[in-house]
């Protein structure tokens, strides 16, 4: 591939491995953004749109995009916030994979056992501005003076065994399940960030030709984020019974009512959330409605 055959195209980062990869390359077939990566390859065009992939560690995809460097990017909002590219990346959408959190962690059979233990002492973290943002205000509110403040020290990974190696009191780091925390011997004290995956854009645009296709894409995803979180439950009902089943199904903008062959009866579809689904079963059943069935979304724009 040269150059060239990138002029004109929109710019779009995705992790190139990692926790976000495999989701990202679902939400782009569910979006019908059609490419072939040969082996190896970080860019890669697009088949059927003007748009190239751009394959980047995540934690890079939020400099790239707030430097203009690509157009589009998915990566994780502790990341984006990580890089302090504030004001130059705007968020389009929050995408609902990638749920994981910031949490301060100590040894769990340690003498520090709050964050107030810690402060002052050493702490390690890949997220070294937040870790710093985190423990200024500790420190701050401890009113500790500047030579007994919070060292934060930045490594690159493993940061998990910075405590059993000794070179920290504490550490910071990302937790979702809690199994690398706890095969760790450490235990968390305080959540510094919810974090989760979620599509940014340049701001402001470095290519304005390229808004409407940036707009076009981002419907999409969120046509595809949208149908894995709702389903559609259809029921039929008699008439007396149907205002009370329509407020446990009041569907995005309203359900659809079609008349049945059976006098008085009706047939009523509507989006709910998957979440909540069994329980709206529940409620119908107890509202009178019958033959109550859940369909799955494929893809949707709502
Ligand atoms: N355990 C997790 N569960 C869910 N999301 C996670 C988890 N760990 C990381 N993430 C999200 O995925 C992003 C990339 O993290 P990941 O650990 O996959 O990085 P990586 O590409 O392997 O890079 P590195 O080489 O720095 O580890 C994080 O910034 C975070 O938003
Ligand atoms: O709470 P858990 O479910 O155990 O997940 C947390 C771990 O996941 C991430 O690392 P990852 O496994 O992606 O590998 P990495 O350390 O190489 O980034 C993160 O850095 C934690 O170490």
């Amino acid at each position: 591939m040269n150059a060239e055959s990138l002029d004109g195209r929109l710019l779009f980062a995705i992790p190139k491995k990692g926790r976000l990869y495999d989701k990202c390359i679902s939400l782009l077939a569910g979006a019908d953004i059609q490419f072939r990566r040969s082996n190896r390859l970080d860019v890669c065009v697009v088949l059927n749109h003007p748009i190239a992939l751009v394959f980047l560690p995540a934690s890079d995809i939020p400099s790239f995009v707030g430097k203009g460097d690509v157009d589009l990017g998915i990566t994780g909002h502790d990341v984006i916030l990580e890089s302090r590219m504030d004001g130059l990346v705007t968020e389009v959408l929050r995408l609902g994979f990638g749920k994981c959190a910031l949490q301060v962690q100590v040894p769990e059979t340690g003498s520090v056992k709050t964050v107030d233990d810690l402060a002052g002492k050493r702490v390690v973290s890949s997220f070294k501005h937040l870790s710093a943002d985190y423990f200024d205000a500790v420190d701050a509110r401890l009113q500790l003076s500047q030579e007994n403040k919070t060292k934060i020290e930045y490594v690159g990974g493993s940061v998990e065994a910075a405590c059993a190696l000794g070179l920290a009191d504490g550490i910071v780091d990302l937790v979702e399940s809690g199994d690398t925390m706890r095969a760790a011997g450490l235990h968390p004290i305080a959540t510094v960030l919810e974090t989760e995956a979620i599509l940014i854009k340049s701001n402001p645009p470095k290519h304005p030709h390229l808004v409407p296709l940036i707009e076009l894409i981002t419907s999409r995803i969120a046509g595809v984020i949208a149908a894995g979180k709702y389903v559609i439950c259809q029921y039929n009902i008699s008439r007396d019974k149907l205002a009370a089943a329509t407020v446990i199904t009041p569907g995005r903008k309203a359900p659809t009512i079609s008349p049945l062959e059976e006098d008085n009866w009706v047939g009523v579809s509507a989006m709910v959330e998957k979440n909540n689904s069994a329980t709206i079963m529940d409620e119908l059943v107890k509202a009178g409605a019958e033959d109550i069935l859940i369909f799955a979304l494929n893809n949707c724009r709502v």
